[in-house]
């Protein structure tokens, strides 16, 4: 039989992430004739380092935001400099992908190209192989079904109104498997608005699903979550810890952060007090951006005194990218990272990340982004590298569901070897 994985066809189309903005999609179809499909997510609180998202710019066309350009260049470009080669070699199809590309942050083809591309591959491949992608990622090493973050509250960039935290999530830590840790969420998720019902605040969602009410401190959000999780009959401790993600970089401002709704400026010394004072007063295990992405000192420092309290993630400060990491672990800067494909714009470079990040004993997070579509392969993901953990939205939208029933299909599938947590 002839070789079943050589690339015939690659065609790109753009179509509607979850907040109707274009986004890309990619079909690779293999000589053995199975065609794997892939769909690009885009953020909002975008990091400056993050691989460039090529948009068209043309205003008579969704504002500026299309993506026919990035398209065109899977099309023009990209397929046919990779007709013929292996696509079940993910590695030499994302080189193939950095060479064409021929710049340092993909802003050559747009790292929103390259991406679907390389998921396309991998899903195209695992087909022909007749393996679930995560199994064709991970080997037989993949058994560890995350453990959910949830974000179940929304602020900062992700809601217009409310405070500058941009999301405050629920970790399910002393459930006994995946399935029930996200039930558990998902009881939290109802306890949560039932109780603002009661008090007479909106329950309207933020672009990943959480609550978005009109709160005025980061106490008060975190107190109406921990009144949620004891409401929905769990304990906090053992049941739950919470997580926050700060957004931080969104606060930067001339001198140090300004937190824009607050209107409260901070230096990196007050503001890592504040950090400092929030953890030892909430059950908090995991902080990500407390610190701007170029304040790789101040993380530091932050590390130093919080490193063995509490996961420190570095998202906008890392953006996927070994070269940031790499940095951010010999200076000692955070114990965690948060892995999201599209900040680098090939698998295989967001693998790279997450081994280095492993082999430093460093924490790993696989993450979706705010704007998003039906697409799971971050499920499959990050149970093919064990990552340990996974963040992707609240209960209530379809996309960011459609991960979460990704991993209870996994689970099923995997039995009695599954395992789980981080
Ligand atoms: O900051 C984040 O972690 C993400 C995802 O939650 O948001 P965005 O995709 O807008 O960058
Ligand atoms: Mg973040």
């Amino acid at each position: 039989m002839e070789y079943p994985c050589k690339i015939v066809s690659i065609k790109g189309r753009e179509i509607l992430d979850s907040r109707g903005n274009p986004t890309v999609e990619c079909v690779v179809r293999l000589s053995g004739g199975d065609v794997g499909r892939a769909a690009v997510p885009s953020g909002a609180s975008t990091g400056q380092f993050e691989a460039h998202e090529l948009r068209d710019g043309d205003s008579s066309r969704y504002g500026g935001k299309g993506v026919l350009a990035a398209v065109q260049n899977i099309t023009k470009t990209i397929a046919p400099a990779l007709y013929g080669m292996d696509g079940a070699n993910i590695r030499a199809i994302d080189r193939a992908l950095v060479e064409l590309d021929g710049t340092e942050n993909k802003r050559g083809l747009g790292a929103n190209a390259t991406l679907g591309v390389s998921l396309a591959c991998a899903r195209a491949a695992c087909r022909a192989l007749g393996l679930p992608l995560y199994r064709y990622l991970g080997g037989v090493r993949a058994d560890t079904l995350p453990v959910p973050m949830m974000n179940i509250l929304n602020g900062g960039a992700h809601a217009s109104n409310n405070v500058d935290i941009q999301e405050f999530m629920i970790m399910p830590v002393g459930a006994a498997s995946f399935s029930e840790g996200l039930r558990w969420c998902a009881q939290v998720y109802h306890s949560l608005g039932s109780l603002l019902r009661a008090r007479g605040l909106s329950t309207g969602v933020g672009d990943e699903g959480g609550f978005a009410p009109d709160l005025s401190s980061d106490s008060e959000a975190i107190e109406l979550i921990i009144e949620a999780v004891e409401g929905a009959g769990f304990e906090m401790h053992t049941d739950f810890m919470l997580a926050l993600d700060a957004a931080a970089s969104e606060w930067t401002a001339e001198y140090g952060y300004r937190l824009p709704k607050l209107g409260r400026s901070y230096d990196t010394d007050s503001l890592i007090a504040y950090w400092q004072d929030l953890l030892g007063r909430y059950p908090i295990c995991s902080l990500e951006d407390p610190l701007g992405e170029e304040d790789f000192i101040g993380w530091a420092s932050l590390t130093e005194k919080l490193g063995s309290k509490a996961m420190l993630v570095g998202d906008d400060l890392f953006v996927t990218n070994t070269e940031r990491l790499r940095q951010g672990i010999e200076l000692r800067a955070g114990n965690a990272i948060l892995i999201k494909v599209n900040q680098i714009g090939t698998l295989s470079e967001s693998l790279d990340a997450i081994e280095m990040a492993k082999k430093a004993g460093f924490r790993t997070i696989i993450s979706h982004r705010s704007g998003e579509t039906e697409d799971t392969t971050i499920a499959d993901l990050a149970v093919a590298v064990n990552a340990g953990y996974i963040k992707t939205g609240a209960p209530c939208r379809s996309e960011r569901v459609a991960k979460y029933n990704q991993l209870l299909r996994i689970e099923e599938q995997l039995g009695c070897s599954a395992r789980y947590g981080g």
